[in-house]
């Protein structure tokens, strides 16, 4: 579903990782690790096709993703339902109840999200993950402001996506519990890369 090879990712215009390498198939889920600024939502942003890499392949279709980050594409104005059958509309699926059960937000349906507390409108925020129907799941940060409970519902739908064929790529530093595999970026910090030549040569 992804290829991943020798790529060099920057922020600020300074490369921050360098010589990434990594792979995602269908069912699997991939933990990003590593300590803060070293470089996971720039890595995300750019295999989402938000930003390019500085060098290197990236083998994906753009259409087979869903991305989510600090923003999380919820509309204050709307209430969850619109929120929802907005993405839904956008995304051309039909029904929205799988994601409102997922994430515990049938009790909310009539609220706009601009009166959700912050772990409410996390989840509607990660809910809109699957009214999307896109096969590949990007995600950074996607635990912040959760419960325990929250956490654990979270975790389920990941996993219930990636056992119907879907993958899931995210950087967390907490533990959820799945079926996955861990890559942790601190080898691919770009120290050589700025020590041996520079920002600019970085980019000639
Ligand atoms: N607009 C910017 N201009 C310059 N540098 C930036 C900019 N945005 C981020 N950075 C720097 O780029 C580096 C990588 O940031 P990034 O947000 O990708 O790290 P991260 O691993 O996701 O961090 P965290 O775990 O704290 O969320 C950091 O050193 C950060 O300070």
């Amino acid at each position: 579903m992804l290829s991943v090879r020798g790529v060099c990712v920057a922020r600020g215009g300074v490369p921050v990782l360098e010589g990434v390498d990594l792979d995602l198939e269908a069912g699997q889920a991939l933990v990003l690790r590593g300590p803060n600024g070293i470089g996971k939502t720039t890595l995300l942003r750019t295999l989402a096709g938000l930003q390019p890499p500085v060098e290197g392949r990236i083998e994906i279709s753009p259409d087979l993703v869903a991305y989510t980050g600090h923003s999380d594409g919820v509309k204050a104005t709307l209430t969850v339902v619109e929120n929802l059958e907005f993405w839904a509309r956008v995304f051309g699926q039909g029904d929205i109840a799988p994601a409102l059960a997922a994430f515990d937000l049938e009790g909310l349906v009539e609220r706009q999200a601009q009166n959700l507390s912050a772990g409410q409108r996390r989840r509607l925020g990660l809910a809109r993950l699957m009214v999307t129907g896109r096969p590949i799941w990007m995600l950074d940060e996607p635990t912040v402001s959760l419960d325990a409970a929250s956490v654990k519902m979270f975790a389920a739908s990941v996993q219930a996506h990636c056992d119907a064929g879907g993958a899931a790529i995210m950087a967390t530093h907490i533990d959820l519990g799945l079926d996955g595999q861990v890559l942790d970026l601190s080898p691919y910090r770009a120290i050589g890369r700025m020590a041996a030549g520079g920002f600019e040569e970085a980019f000639e």
